[in-house]
């Protein structure tokens, strides 16, 4: 992430010429007490393109977080430390990469431009929230330091645009020592500080990693069961066995982060909005409320569930709960009993804890990634069970569509890319397609339709819809790429059809980061069959570069995709992709081909509709702004559950 400060404008400011005199200026503004406004570069991505044509005087900085020093983590000293770094790094580097500039004389600046400024002085995202909190994240992965899916991409970016925000944002999530992404962690410390966690029969030691990044503590749970080969959650045979422990050892240390570690010289204390993510983090609400709040510890905290799946609850045998270090008298939060007909013989009780369900009876609010999942939690088709139970604390349930961590994945500054375009310039687009064509040894054809998968291969994702699908598509001149690993039979599928349309398929099995981004940019369509979608992340980027995407009309899909439209608007068309109904094979290939004539006979109507696409605000400026808001709605209540 980056965030610009705006340090002069439109005449306010303190204004002078060339950018050897850009220091004295900062250093002014700040003398002055003339705030900068941190806001995403996102706002001014359109902007961006305008630095060639540069001009004299630095009104606005954009400075990358990364400057800033490790050495504070307060609220105040995350804004100071990120002015003062630059200041140091300028007059070495007289041009910085990232800095927008604009004349002085308002005469000489544009209308795009005046616009640009007076927007940014007066968003109300440029400012700092009205209430400033400590916010716990706990999560089971967190990019770029662990990522198996979207989760990771959420938790590693939505705590950056809390942090600009002006919160004091701590990260909690286990140290992986996996043998290949273990550098990752090496910008975490140890703190030092060792505590026990008395679970499953037994006091486990954990210790404490940290780095202070982009605004954000980001805090590192070490214990030997997060050191092995594989994903978080396993590895080529299968789910680690002991997750359970795993992630209960998490949540467990997860509550005593804010209490011990003096983060920057100081604790975050007992007055926290914590945010439980998924199943893995389930029993922090749990805790809070059995363990803590009883002691009159966390009184004044509260606990959000965000709920990115609900497909994954951490259903384990009843008899496990005595392991999981919470009151007996509180096993009632977690009881779950399966329905007679899910149960495997007549002696079979169907008695089993759920940590999700005891995150949804013990957190103040819950949160889903989108509305469109906040309601279809709450109906039978796409509650998983708990659909009667999240329909009781639908008055605490809000939808928030994710955004996008514009700084990773945007065309026009993308490291994976051999070129990169903007909406402006889309020549890059083409060389990518190109590039990838080649990459994957298909023939390289301009005009023939791309069309791309990224995900998991399992039911959700619903690669078995595109399998059904494939042998109709391959009758026409297109070309399909997929990406993914999960389902064995599937991944052997995907070789399969390598060889049975040699010219036409691809299917590249495995988790490669690159060539997602690969993908997103060099396709021009991206397929998202999902049965079921919480948000969804592969569409809002594929939309960013100008990819359309075809998805089935569900949760966060149906959310940010607006279907196209050729003749509204007096012909200019609205909508930035497909979306169709019911999930069928037959449904998927008719709006696959109504994308493909479009694509091949209305290249006018695509190009405009690439352009909504790109230009839609997907940043997490704008989610983080509802957080907050839902944040707010957390600390006015009571506690929940005590
Ligand atoms: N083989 C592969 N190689 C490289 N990258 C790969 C990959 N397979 C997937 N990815 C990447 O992983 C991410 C997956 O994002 P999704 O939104 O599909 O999330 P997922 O279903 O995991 O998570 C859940 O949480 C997220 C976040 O809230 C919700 O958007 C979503 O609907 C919900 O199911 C994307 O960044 C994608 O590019």
């Amino acid at each position: 992430m980056a965030a610009v400060q705006l340090t002069s404008c439109c005449g306010r400011g303190v204004a002078s010429t060339g950018v050897a005199s850009s220091h004295k200026r900062t250093e002014e503004g700040i003398g002055s007490g003339l705030r900068g406004n941190w806001v995403s570069t996102s706002r001014i991505s359109r902007a961006l393109s305008l630095k060639t044509s540069a001009i004299e005087v630095l009104v606005v900085q954009v400075t990358p977080l990364k400057a800033v020093s490790s050495s504070s983590s307060s609220r105040n000293g995350v804004w100071c430390s990120a002015v003062e770094s630059s200041i140091g790094a300028w007059p070495q580097t007289p041009a910085p990469e990232n800095t927008l500039t604009f004349s002085a004389d308002p005469s000489e600046r544009n209308q795009e431009q005046e616009q640009m400024l007076k927007d940014l002085a007066d968003s109300d995202e440029t400012k700092r929230a009205k209430t400033l909190l400590n916010v716990v994240f706990v999560s089971a992965e967190v990019a770029p330091y662990s990522k198996t899916g979207g989760l990771g991409d959420v938790c590693g970016s939505l705590p950056i645009a809390l942090a600009q925000r002006g919160h004091r944002v701590m990260v909690v999530a286990p140290r992986y020592m996996n043998g290949v992404t273990d550098a990752m962690y090496e910008g975490a410390f140890d703190c030092q500080c060792r505590i026990p966690v008395a679970c499953f029969g037994a006091t486990h030691e954990v210790a404490f990693f940290h780095e202070f990044r982009a605004g954000v503590d980001w805090v590192f749970v070490d214990h030997p069961s997060y050191h092995r080969q594989g994903t978080p959650y396993g590895d080529t045979r299968g789910a680690f066995g002991d997750n359970q422990f795993r992630f209960t050892l998490l949540c467990h240390a997860a509550c005593e982060a804010p209490l011990v570690l003096a983060l920057g010289g100081y604790t975050y204390g007992e007055k926290c909005v914590f945010v439980a993510n998924d199943w893995h983090a389930s029993l922090v609400p749990v805790l809070l409320a059995s363990k803590y709040r009883r002691h009159g510890v966390y009184v004044n905290s509260r606990c959000i569930l965000a709920i990115h799946n609900l497909a994954h609850q951490g259903v384990e045998p009843a008899t496990t709960f005595s392991n999981l270090g919470i009151p007996l008298e509180w096993y009632g939060a977690l009881e779950w009993v399966f329905p007679e007909w899910a149960r495997l013989h007549a002696l079979d009780k169907g008695e089993a804890v759920n940590h999700l369900k005891g995150a949804v009876v013990t957190s103040d609010r819950i949160l889903t990634v989108s509305q469109g999942y906040a309601w279809e939690i709450t109906t039978p088709e796409g509650g998983c069970g708990l659909d009667k139970l999240l329909g009781s604390r639908a008055a605490v349930i809000n939808g928030i569509t994710n955004g996008v961590d514009v700084d990773d994945w945007s065309p026009s500054v993308d490291r994976h890319l051999p070129a990169t375009f903007t909406v402006g310039d889309m020549a890059g687009k083409a060389e990518c397609k190109a590039a990838l064509q080649r990459e994957l040894g298909l023939p390289v054809r301009p005009e023939v339709p791309l069309i791309g998968f990224i995900g998991r291969l399992d039911y959700q994702k619903g690669p078995d819809i595109v399998q059904e699908g494939l042998p109709e598509l391959m009758t026409d001149d297109i070309q399909v790429v997929m990406l993914g690993s999960g389902d064995t039979e599937m991944e052997k599928w995907m070789k399969w059809a390598e060889t049975q349309y040699r010219e036409k398929f691809r299917g590249w099995v495995g988790f490669s980061v690159p060539v997602a981004h690969r993908i997103t940019a060099g396709c021009d369509i991206l397929l998202m069959p999902s049965r079921f979608e919480p948000c969804g992340l592969n569409q809002l980027y594929a939309m960013r570069y100008g990819t359309i995407p075809v998805a089935h009309a569900t949760g966060g899909l149906r959310d940010t995709i607006e279907n196209y439209n050729p003749d509204a608007n007096n012909g200019e068309g609205s909508g930035t992709g497909w979306i169709f109904s019911p999930l069928s094979k037959d449904a998927m290939v008719n709006s696959l081909w109504g994308a493909i004539f479009a694509y091949r006979n209305d290249k006018e109507g695509w190009a405009r509709m690439q352009e909504r696409g790109m230009e839609k605000d997907v940043s997490w400026t704008r989610s983080a702004l509802q957080y907050e808001q839902v944040f707010e709605w957390a600390m006015i209540d009571p506690p929940y559950a005590a």
